[in-house]
């Protein structure tokens, strides 16, 4: 897979200091080595809230009964099992992620949750910089807490254009980089405070600390419909929500 460069050797001085989460494959191993604990601490640290923001993200997408749609870095299927149930038992699902152990339990949780339509899912590990499938295929992509995960924020969205059938939406819900300093200072205290001591008693202080850093390279709403429209969608725009603490941008092919 073309994103997939091992990283390069670092330094000696790099390697004592504490090692930047930098390529494809560091982040691959983080979110597999978090997989067994990711859904409850999204749960916990968001008091549930994470769940509103993504049925929102799926909405945005305009799928459809019937219809045929992608979940992109689908991780441990919430969106896609959210899409599924839009789409019911005669649409498709694909969810795809690179990371064995997030689909191992998006394949888990098919299996023990009982709802017919779910059979509807296929779970692809493919990279989201080069997604196996055919160009002008699906009826509505989603990508959740992805864009800012991936190392080519340009190839992400080039590659979900290309596959989206014309006028279908991608919906890309993620935090918001916000360019309000209250705001992101609020972002910033809740990770630090809550989120990063909550998750270092889980011993992941490393991999939620990533969460700052990664909010800090990424765009801001602005810029992503800007980039939106320069890799040829015909309108893009992003929606602030839970107060600017995250954001969901939809791009219309
Ligand atoms: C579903 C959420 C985050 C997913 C997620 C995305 C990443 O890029 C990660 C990277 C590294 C480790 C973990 C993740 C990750 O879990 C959003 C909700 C879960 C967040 C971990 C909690 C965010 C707290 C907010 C800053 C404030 C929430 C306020 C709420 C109204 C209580
Ligand atoms: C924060 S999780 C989001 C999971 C899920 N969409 C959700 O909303 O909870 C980010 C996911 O993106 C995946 N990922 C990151 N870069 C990727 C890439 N280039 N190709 C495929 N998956 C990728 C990770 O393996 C991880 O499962």
């Amino acid at each position: 897979m073309a994103s997939l460069q091992m990283c390069l050797p670092l330094s000696s001085t790099t390697r004592l200091r504490k090692r930047p989460v930098r390529c494809a494959s560091d982040r691959r191993e983080l979110f597999s080595r978090i997989a067994p604990v990711y859904d409850n601490l999204n749960d916990f640290l968001s008091l549930g809230q994470h769940r509103i923001w993504k049925r929102m993200a799926v909405s945005w997408s305009g799928a459809k009964t019937g219809d045929n749609v992608l979940d992109v870095c689908c991780g441990s299927g919430d969106l896609a099992f959210l899409l599924s149930e839009k789409v019911g038992s005669d649409g498709k699902v694909i969810g795809l992620d690179f990371s064995k152990d997030q689909l191992s339990v998006a394949s888990s949780r098919q299996d023990s949750l009982l709802k017919p339509c779910y059979k509807n899912i296929e779970w692809v590990e493919g990279d989201a910089l080069d997604l196996p499938f055919s160009d002008c295929i699906f009826d509505a992509i989603t990508m959740g807490y992805g864009l800012r995960n991936v190392v080519d924020k340009r190839k992400a969205l080039e590659e979900m254009f290309r596959v989206l059938k014309p006028g279908s939406r991608a919906s890309v819900l993620d935090f918001n980089k916000s360019t309000r300093p209250f705001t992101a200072g609020i972002q910033e205290w809740m990770i630090n405070n809550v989120v990063v001591p909550v998750a270092t008693s889980y011993g992941f202080a490393k991999e939620y600390r990533y969460l700052k850093s990664s909010i800090k390279e990424f765009l801001t709403g602005k810029e992503l419909e800007k980039l939106a429209l320069e890799v040829g969608f015909s309108r893009a725009k992003h929606y602030e929500i839970s107060g600017g603490l995250m954001g969901n941008l939809v791009a219309t092919r």
